[in-house]
């Protein structure tokens, strides 16, 4: 079994667990429910937008830890001095280490940026508590998804007035979607063997029609691949590790933008 397998896998598992705890009904009492989330799209279509969605990420499965001493709150305080488009935050524990908390606590000091829960969804049940955390954004991962499963979660977020990003890794999983006006992230990273290549934004760019917002995601460190990336249509940048690795992923974040041409 790979590790997307055994991660999506657990996540089934971990989200029945939760729907047994935690009623739909609680979540949609929570005070975030009522906020109106923020979009992303108008974000990243900015003028002047640095177009950068900075990550917060403890550990993963293909790096182990990364940084297991930063606060949420002061990575968040230095991203959002950086002139960051949005921020992506793990909600995975048992891969990632991250939690919902997280996000809460994000929230409390971050009312203008959107944020992205970054987490492995498999259940409708995760897009609602998305909401009720205070998330704007969810990601569906083509790779573990279904056709049906995308477009039903899609509306479902869309219903809820959240924004979603797509993420594919290759054309197989690029034509599970209806790619009308949506945000879609090209992740150069392979889940299943961690094998990260820029290719991969590059050569599925020109399968996106102009309708929608391009992201690329995972493996960038350096600002002249920004530059680059937005010669291709690119308009969103996820990063996480190369800022995570520092002791001060905000500075090192600000550094990073200010160095993009
Ligand atoms: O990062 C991993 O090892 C990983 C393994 C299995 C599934 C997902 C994984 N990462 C999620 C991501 O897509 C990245 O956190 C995100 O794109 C940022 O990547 P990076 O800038 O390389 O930290």
């Amino acid at each position: 079994m790979n590790i997307l397998d055994k991660i999506i896998a657990h996540k089934k598992q971990e989200v029945a667990l939760l729907k047994k705890e935690v009623m739909v009904e609680k979540l949609v009492k929570s005070p975030n429910f009522n906020r109106t989330p923020i979009s992303l799209k108008k974000s990243l279509l900015k003028i002047g937008s640095s177009g950068i969605i900075a990550e917060f990420k403890r550990q993963s499965p293909s790096k182990g830890v990364i940084n297991n001493t930063a606060s949420v709150i002061e990575v968040t305080k230095g991203y959002m001095e950086a002139n960051i488009a949005a921020q992506s935050i793990l909600t995975d524990l048992d891969f990632f280490g991250g939690n919902v908390l997280d996000i809460m606590q994000a929230r409390s000091v971050n009312d203008s940026i959107p944020i992205l829960r970054k987490d492995f969804i498999v259940d409708g049940f995760q897009i609602v508590e998305a909401k009720a955390i205070g998330a704007d954004v969810v990601l569906l991962i083509a790779a573990c998804l279904t056709k049906e499963e995308l477009k039903n979660y899609g509306q479902l977020a869309e219903d809820l007035g959240l924004d979603v990003l797509y993420e594919v890794h290759n054309q197989e999983e690029l034509d599970k979607l209806n790619l009308d006006h949506k945000i879609i992230g090209i992740n150069n990273r392979n889940l299943k063997t961690f094998e990260v290549d820029l290719e991969h934004s590059i050569q599925l760019a020109n399968q996106i029609p102009d309708s929608c917002i391009k992201v690329s995601e995972s493996g960038l460190s350096d600002p002249r691949i920004i530059t680059g990336l937005k010669e291709y249509g690119f308009q969103g940048f996820l990063i996480g590790e190369n800022f995570m690795k520092t002791e001060n992923p905000g500075l090192a974040c600000k550094e990073f933008i200010n160095q993009i041409k």
